[in-house]
């Protein structure tokens, strides 16, 4: 089913809109702190026979009142309208972020949600919103427009799961450890662009280069076994971070090399997925020494690919496609 999404700008609700159960919040990578949110907020709107709903904010608050910071993402706004829906959610509330609604107190935030005809919330025990984070779970429980579910946290390791503790995971390169948090692979979407064409010509290890988009985080140099997806197909591939030092190159590129895949991608959106660091990136001596490493790359990232199988076919499910299995390792 097609899951709905409604923009809401300031308090222009727009008519008639279904009762609904739903979650709140910001809810950046959807991670499975979040997972437990969303269960209940399905689970009440099945008591109450209305709408399962997910209320998010856009753009980041953090860019509205901060315009020249740069800010980075585990989702996108469309990644968490697809994970949402794909999570089992039947509609999404995109409020509109300005400096006037942050100004909101918290009865107009209330009578927002009155009007949005929600009847039950489901948010975490540190939720905070409302003009200079004035409203808290305490007050959230004490209107009488809805009725309120209030997650303990989930954590792991004795600390919450949270978008802030797996941005470092990703940035620092330990993405077996963000997955693990996440409850699915971290990816990138972005465009196929034309490299330097040294792969293809002298290496004969073509590679496919990300012109990622911006929002996201990069996960830190080096070499990852992980996947791409073209056309709604998961392909084995593993993939390299950095500028190359063996040819010193300016800029840092995303590339995959796809494993038994010989299709022209470029210009195509993909998605490349990251399932575990397995090496940092080195300055080789020239294109042989690199070559004999890209080798036993592919033996390598082909074993942590075969022992993850299960994690795998999960995102493959989130993200609606089937896992193509590539040849044997040897
Ligand atoms: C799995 C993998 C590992 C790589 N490891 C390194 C590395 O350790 N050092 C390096 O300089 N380049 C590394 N590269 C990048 C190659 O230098 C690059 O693919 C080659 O120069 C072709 O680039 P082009 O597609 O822009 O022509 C790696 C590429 C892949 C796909
Ligand atoms: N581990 C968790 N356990 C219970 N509730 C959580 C957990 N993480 C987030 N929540 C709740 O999920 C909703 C969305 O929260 P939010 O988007 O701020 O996530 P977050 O992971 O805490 O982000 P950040 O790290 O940026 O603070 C809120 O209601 C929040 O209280």
């Amino acid at each position: 089913m097609v899951m709905e999404v409604i923009r809401i700008d300031y308090l222009n609700v727009p008519k008639d809109l279904l009762k609904s159960s739903c979650c709140i919040g910001f809810f950046d990578g959807l991670h499975t702190g979040h997972q437990a949110l969303l269960d209940n907020c399905i689970l009440k709107a099945k008591e109450l026979g209305v709408q399962s709903g997910l209320i998010t904010f856009d753009p980041d608050p953090w860019k509205i009142f901060f315009p020249d910071r740069v800010c980075r993402h585990i989702t996108t706004l469309e990644d968490r309208i697809h994970l949402a829906s794909a999570m089992g959610i039947e509609v999404m509330y995109v409020i509109t972020f300005s400096k006037d609604f942050a100004a909101l107190d918290v009865d107009a935030f209330h009578l927002l949600l009155q009007k949005m005809n929600v009847c039950h919330i489901t948010c975490g025990f540190d939720f905070k919103y409302a003009s200079k984070n004035s409203g808290n779970v305490h007050t959230l429980q004490n209107q009488d427009y809805f009725n309120v579910s209030v997650i303990d946290s989930v954590n792991s390791k004795n600390e919450k799961i949270s978008s802030s503790r797996i941005e470092p995971l990703i940035q620092s390169g330990k993405i077996d450890l963000a997955n693990e948090l996440l409850g699915y692979m971290y990816s990138i979407e972005g465009i196929i662009e034309h490299g330097f064409k040294r792969g293809s010509t002298l290496l004969k290890f073509p590679t496919a280069n990300l012109g990622a988009n911006a929002d996201y985080l990069v996960p830190s140099s080096g070499v990852y076994a992980g996947f791409v997806c073209v056309n709604d197909t998961f392909y084995g591939a593993m993939i390299n971070v950095g500028n190359n030092p063996t040819f010193e190159n300016k800029k840092v590129s995303i590339e995959a090399h796809i494993f038994d895949f010989d299709q022209d991608i470029y210009d195509q959106r993909v998605r490349f997925f990251f399932l575990k660091k397995t090496r940092n990136e080195i300055r080789f001596n020239g294109f042989e020494e690199l070559k004999k490493q890209l080798e036993s790359d592919i033996i390598t990232c082909k074993k942590v690919i075969s022992r993850e199988k299960m994690y795998v076919q999960k995102t493959a499910v989130l993200w609606d496609a089937k896992v193509f299995e590539f040849k044997s390792l040897f």
